[in-house]
């Protein structure tokens, strides 16, 4: 129960919907008992004493019962219905919410097919429960226990009798849902991983057609989809094997019942119209006896669901802004990192160690390294997706701590070697960062980042749609769709991460072009690992497993047999071969 205690907040506000529903299932189920009772007037006290006048009355009175019914029911499955769908549209936007503001330490560890089915198959889960689940479990109960203290008001012997086999049905039940719990939850776990197959394929799919592995990937399917069928048939054997069973027991109640409630007819203890009234009864026990383990299966489902939506509703949040962050400041651009030591994980080792430079606003300063050196961490602690154990990280003097995310964001642009396109048009995707920017700003961009030429040629330009991650452009065009991007959010601070090393020399020239235009007045940082990308940098880092072996500018650093050169001269070896052998 402490699970939907805890998720009380988003389906709570709405109990008026789910208590006036109650009140209306109550209706229902009360009619629903009367019926037999209408059934054993009719036949005692018009049939059997031919007292046929009574025949309009309880014509009308049935027909406004059912009336009665049909309304009540129309109402309970509405407002039932309503009460689910309100709370957990609260729920869903709560969890997107929380998704938004979850730091990267949380994506590390996550899996995209696992979150996309909490958000679906649990939320859903969670939803059926509140709407339906609920409100059954407690129409069955009632149900059960009204037809009971019916027959036992008819007749306590032929109520006892009937009710005999009752334990072995109940045995049964248990024994049932023992077996199917574990298959159900089993066909929920197969469709999960044919999901994550499904989704790693489409997002997969260049490297698995260019590594030719369509056949690889068919058979992994296959396999999948053989598991997920043969649950589903090893469920539907169970179902098959106990309902035979359970409605056997079920019939027996039925024979005791004819056996013994005829005998008591015939000895007059007991009117024909209590017995037929009767057999309607015991059916409103066994069938609701029968749907209580599958109900109280329901509810242990939702809440292994809530448990689910729980663990995303409460993570730690570990990076916000404080409540006295600096808001709407103008960030200039001056960078220091002080004695900075970075650890992605506890156990690990530190991915940057004690790592202290300044770059004044406007210089550019380029990382150069092995992979793995670090590069990149530096440039993610200045935008704090992650937090440093030790030391600081200024900016304009200021701890970036202390800066309100947002306000601390907005004035770093990025520029990725796999930028991140969304399926929208081309227009919206320049304009992600700022979207109030007019269509006059966008295309000043674009021609800024050499991209207005390109996508002049697409056949409805800057409207041209994307396919999702940008599918249908180049590399190269990506990377100047985002630099685009980037400029249009006129940051002060500006991160190369490896923007040029996946094009050719036409491209790479196309968008150095275009980066020089982005970088004029603004700190830029780049990351690189061929040389002739920076070096023009004011300064030069030189990491290596997360230190900083050496630095300087690319004069200096040339000539002093430390490894920077090591790095020049294998990169400019091959062209001293080239020119050598001409
Ligand atoms: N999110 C993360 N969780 C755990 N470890 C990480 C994470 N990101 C990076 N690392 C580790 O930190 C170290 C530095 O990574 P970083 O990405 O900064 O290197 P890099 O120099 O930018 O490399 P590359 O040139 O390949 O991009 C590496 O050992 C890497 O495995």
């Amino acid at each position: 129960m402490d699970i939907f205690k805890k998720l009380k907040a988003f389906y709570w506000p709405y109990k008026r919907y789910f208590l006036t529903s109650l009140i209306f299932v109550l209706i229902v189920t009360a009619i629903t008992v009367i019926y037999p009772m209408v059934l054993q007037i009719t036949i005692d006290d018009v049939i059997l004493a031919e007292d046929y006048d009574l025949i309009p009355v309880l014509s009308i009175g049935f027909i406004i019962l059912m009336i009665v019914k049909g309304m009540a029911n129309f109402t309970q499955q509405y407002l039932g219905d309503l009460f689910g769908v309100t709370a957990v549209y609260h729920l869903r936007n709560a969890l997107y919410r929380k998704l938004q503001r979850l730091s990267f330490t949380y994506y590390d560890n996550a899996r995209t097919g696992d979150l996309m089915s909490r958000l679906t198959m649990d939320v859903e889960g969670f939803k059926f429960f509140l709407a339906a689940g609920f409100k059954e479990l407690i129409r069955v109960v009632f149900l059960m226990l009204t037809s009971l203290a019916v027959m036992f008001y008819y007749s306590v012997p032929l109520a006892l009798v009937t009710m005999a086999v009752m334990p072995f049905l109940i045995i049964v039940v248990k024994k049932f849902d023992a077996e199917v719990h574990p298959a159900f939850r089993s066909i929920r776990k197969s469709l999960g991983n044919l999901n994550t197959r499904i989704q790693e394929n489409v997002s997969g799919m260049n490297t698995i057609k260019s590594l030719s592995k369509e056949d690889f990937e068919i058979d992994r399917f296959t396999t999948d989809n053989k598991k997920y069928q043969e649950v589903n048939i090893n469920t539907a054997s169970i179902w098959a094997k106990y309902f035979p069973f359970m409605e056997f027991i079920g019939n027996l109640a039925m024979i005791s019942l004819l056996i013994f409630g005829g005998w008591l007819v015939m000895n007059d203890q007991l009117s024909l119209g209590e017995l037929v009234a009767f057999f309607s009864l015991v059916n409103y026990i066994i069938g609701p006896l029968m749907r209580l383990g599958f109900i109280v299966n329901q509810f242990s489902q939702a809440k292994a669901a809530g448990e689910r939506l729980l663990d995303i509703l409460e993570a730690e949040e570990s990076i916000t802004s404080k409540t006295s962050a600096i808001e709407d400041a103008h960030i200039n651009g001056d960078v220091v990192f002080d004695h900075v030591t970075l650890k992605y994980t506890e156990d690990d080792d530190a991915a940057l160690k004690d790592i202290s430079f300044h770059v004044p606003q406007g210089k550019v300063i380029g990382l150069i390294g092995s992979t793995g050196a670090g590069k990149s961490s530096i440039t993610q602690l200045m935008t704090r997706f992650y937090e440093p154990v030790e030391g600081h990280v200024y900016i304009d003097g200021k701890d970036v701590a202390d800066y309100d995310l947002k306000t601390l964001r907005r004035h770093i642009g990025f520029v990725l070697q796999e930028p991140f396109l969304f399926s929208t048009t081309i227009k919206e995707n320049i304009a992600y960062g700022n979207p109030d920017a007019s269509i006059d700003e966008i295309v000043v961009a674009a021609k800024r980042a050499q991209a207005h030429e390109f996508i002049m040629e697409m056949p409805k330009g800057y409207d041209t749609m994307l396919g999702e991650r940008g599918m249908g452009l180049s590399g190269g065009q990506r990377q100047r769709i985002s630099i685009a991007r980037a400029l249009l959010i006129n940051p002060s601070i500006l991160v190369l991460d490896d923007a040029t090393s996946a094009v050719d020399m036409e491209t790479e020239f196309q968008i150095q072009r275009a980066l020089k235009e982005v970088m004029t007045d603004r700190t830029t940082f780049i990351i690189a690992h061929r040389i002739s990308s920076l070096k023009h940098a004011d300064e030069i880092l030189v990491l290596e497993d997360g230190e900083i072996v050496e630095r300087g500018v690319h004069d200096d650093l040339l000539n002093n047999g430390g490894p920077y050169q090591r790095i020049y001269d294998i990169q400019y070896q091959d062209k001293k071969q080239i020119m050598g052998k001409q």
